[in-house]
């Protein structure tokens, strides 16, 4: 096999840019009884366990849930022990982190993984900018999606977001509207994680007026909103059965029914979607209308976590920090704060990057105060006495990282407090607070919460 296979990934630079060369690997493990499972290694991180949620499922009991972590790198192949019991072992020695050699077998528990090579490299452009819109990104993996998104944005092309909660799949749809042909018309967002299914068709489609009582007048809904522009659809994988047939029909014929009302009104929006669901997983249990599905997904990117693109952080930490009134600089954080944060796992991604830079600025005594993961066996959230920050230091920050701030302790106090009122029945508190059942799923896992 030849070494250069595990160069990692290949930058090359041509008249029309760059361009990245990934090379092709397969993963195998070998277990005990001589049964082998495979995974490609692709630019995402590949976590290899026991845990039915790992990418590379192992069946053998001297491995851990999530026992180690593969990743490529323009270094070469990364492996990572994820404090594993039994280690990550070349010959004797126990590894924490890595970089694998040509045909190097690697010991877990009892079993033996070994990467190999599978086939042609594939060359993915890149990005010469290390932006889009709002959204930074000097990763080859954002550079990656930039350069996708470049040149679907010129389209008209429906195009479908995943990723993980806070990745920046908001910021990156709105970027979308700005370089596109629409960018005049309006970015109308429609959550379906916010709104309760009972006020979602009304608030899609418009209502006639004396279409349900209370409705007193007529009003135009989202789609008619978005006339001209671009329709972002937040949460897709949150949008009733029931109303998805629907949705499709008024998509495919570019009109719409106001409920009540007889009369199709024409109007013309681009959609862009997003979800942190698994769609295609949605539409395999039946979630998901595959129909609908299909008409969206014309084009499906996925937004990597935070934690597949260390390299970032040092931008996005000094655009959050330049957003400060004054404005703060790199310099001015804590000893070790960068290496601290490439350590961090973020599973809030860039949302919780933004937050802990707000708190830095805010609360500088405090150090830089990295949360731990949410354990699983977590009890519920007790109501945190948290108040409000003072208003004096918010008043350094720009007005969306304040508002986010104050957000955020809000509705982790009101949420724990809403569900400690009703016994940890999720059901109940989101009747109570009257949203749907999803937007407390949302917001438990945005903050790290367990209800009982
Ligand atoms: N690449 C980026 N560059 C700069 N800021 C970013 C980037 N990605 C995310 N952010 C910031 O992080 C926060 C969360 O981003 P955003 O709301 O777009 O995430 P999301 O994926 O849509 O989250 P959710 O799924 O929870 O709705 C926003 O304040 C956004 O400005």
């Amino acid at each position: 096999m030849p070494d250069d296979l595990f160069a990692g990934c290949t930058l090359t630079s041509t008249g029309q840019g760059e361009t990245l060369d990934v090379p092709s690997l397969m993963v195998t493990v070998t277990d005990p009884r001589g049964a082998q499972s495979e995974a490609r290694l692709e630019m995402k991180p590949l976590v290899v366990g026991t845990s039915p949620a790992c990418d590379l499922v192992v069946d053998d009991p001297k491995i851990s849930r999530r026992h180690c972590e593969l990743s490529l790198t323009h270094e070469g192949i990364v492996i990572r022990d994820l404090g594993s019991k039994n280690g990550t072992l070349t010959g004797k020695i126990a590894l924490r982190e890595a970089l694998l050699s040509p045909g190097q077998p690697i010991t877990l528990g009892g079993s033996t993984l070994v990467v190999r090579s599978a086939g042609a490299a594939r060359r993915i452009p890149l990005s010469t900018a290390a932006r889009f819109g709002e959204a930074l990104g000097q990763s080859f993996a954002m550079r990656a999606l930039f350069a996708n998104l470049e040149r679907a944005a010129a389209t008209e092309q429906t195009l479908v977001l995943l990723g993980e909660s806070g990745t920046g799949k908001e910021v990156l749809a709105r970027a979308i509207h700005e370089h596109s042909p629409r960018r005049e018309g309006p970015f109308v967002v429609l959550d379906c994680g916010a709104i309760s299914a009972s006020l979602m068709e009304s608030e899609v489609f418009g209502y006639a007026r004396g279409a349900f009582t209370g409705a007193t007048g007529a009003r135009a809904g989202l789609l008619e909103e978005a006339n001209g522009g671009t329709l972002f659809i937040d949460e897709l994988g949150e949008l009733p059965l029931d109303l998805q047939p629907k949705l499709l029909r008024a998509l495919e014929a570019r009109q719409v029914r106001r409920l009540g009302s007889n009369e199709w009104r024409p109007f013309d929006a681009r959609v862009v979607a997003a979800t942190h669901r698994d769609l295609r997983a949605l539409v395999a249990e039946g979630a998901f209308r595959e129909d609908l599905y299909y008409r969206l997904a014309v084009v499906e990117l996925r937004v990597p976590a935070l934690r597949e693109r260390k390299e970032d952080i040092p931008l996005l930490v000094e655009r959050f920090l330049a957003a400060h009134h004054p404005p703060r600089g790199l310099a001015e954080l804590p000893p070790h704060a960068l290496s601290l944060l490439a350590a961090h796992g973020f599973p809030g991604n860039v949302r919780e990057l933004r937050n802990l830079v707000a708190r830095l600025v805010l609360f500088p005594e405090q150090g830089l105060e990295l949360p731990e993961p949410p354990r699983e066996e977590a009890q519920a959230p007790r109501a945190p006495n948290e108040e409000s920050p003072p208003i004096a230091p918010l008043l350094q920050m720009p007005l969306q990282a304040a508002r986010d701030l104050v957000m955020e302790r809000f509705e982790r106090s009101y949420v724990a407090a809403r569900l400690a009122q009703h016994g940890g029945n999720i059901s109940r508190a989101a009747d109570a607070m009257g949203v749907s059942r999803q937007l407390v799923h949302r917001l438990l896992e945005r903050y790290g919460m367990k209800a009982r």
